[in-house]
């Protein structure tokens, strides 16, 4: 694989023209391109097939009963998505579910489950009701999630390595929480640099406003490729 062919842009935006000039200004420089939960709301499946060349992470993290989540993987396998995200907890019945109506063909989306947000801290955690430390429970929801057939794990870069030497080099670690160095956290909570993320051993890692929040997002996005080559 190509360094910029680990980098994911996360175009979020309910503009599909937006969207679509991003997509020109940093698909030289990325592997993949994330059309998210706002992008899809607004634009839909015309929206999606309007970003053409590069594959797509479709980001819906389906998290509900597996019947409904089922139903949503096969709704949107016409799409062709890359990469899909549902929520590990959900459930191993769930994640199960998901796997299955992916179906078996080659080109079949990988199904990514989400771990512990990474915009959560220990606190955030706490408040819902997990005692757990966030490495806790990203390990606990990433080995249910792979025993119950999720094709990788979405995590914050902070579990990357402690994933990896718990789970093997199979499963798919994609590594959103990512900023390169002096740029603003926002609501991420836990955060790396994308070079430190990619020593650790993500195999991609997601990067929006670093990117799209820039006057250039597309040296924006070539910067940070380099950095990770
Ligand atoms: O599934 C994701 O991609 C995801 C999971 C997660 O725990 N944290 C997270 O930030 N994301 C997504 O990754 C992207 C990060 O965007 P920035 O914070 O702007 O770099 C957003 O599109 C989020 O929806």
């Amino acid at each position: 694989m190509t360094a910029g062919g680990r980098l994911i842009v996360a175009l979020d935006t309910v503009d599909a023209d937006q969207a679509r000039s991003w997509a020109d200004a940093v698909a030289p420089h990325a592997g993949l391109l994330k059309l998210g939960l706002e992008f899809f709301l607004a634009n839909g499946a015309a929206g999606f097939r309007g970003i053409t060349g590069v594959p797509i992470f479709l980001d819906l993290k389906l998290h509900d009963i597996p019947n409904t989540v089922a139903g949503g993987v096969r709704a949107v396998l016409p799409l062709r998505p890359r990469m899909l995200t549902i929520h590990a907890a959900g459930g191993a019945a769930m994640i199960q579910a998901a796997r299955q109506a992916a179906g078996a063909n080659a080109d079949r989306p990988m199904i990514l489950a989400v771990t512990v947000l990474t915009s959560l801290d220990a606190a955030a955690l706490q408040a819902v009701g997990v005692a757990a430390s966030p490495a806790e429970q990203v390990l606990r929801l990433g080995r249910l999630a792979v025993e119950a057939g999720a094709d990788g794990l979405v995590c914050s870069p902070q579990e990357v390595a402690m994933l990896r030497q718990a789970l093997g080099a199979a499963v798919k670690l994609v590594v959103p929480g990512i900023r390169p160095a002096g740029s603003a956290a926002g609501d991420q909570a836990r955060t790396m640099t994308p070079s430190n993320a990619v020593a650790a051993g993500a195999d991609w890692i997601v990067v929006g406003r670093p990117i799209t929040g820039a006057a250039d997002a597309g040296a924006a996005a070539a910067a940070i490729a380099a950095e990770i080559a």
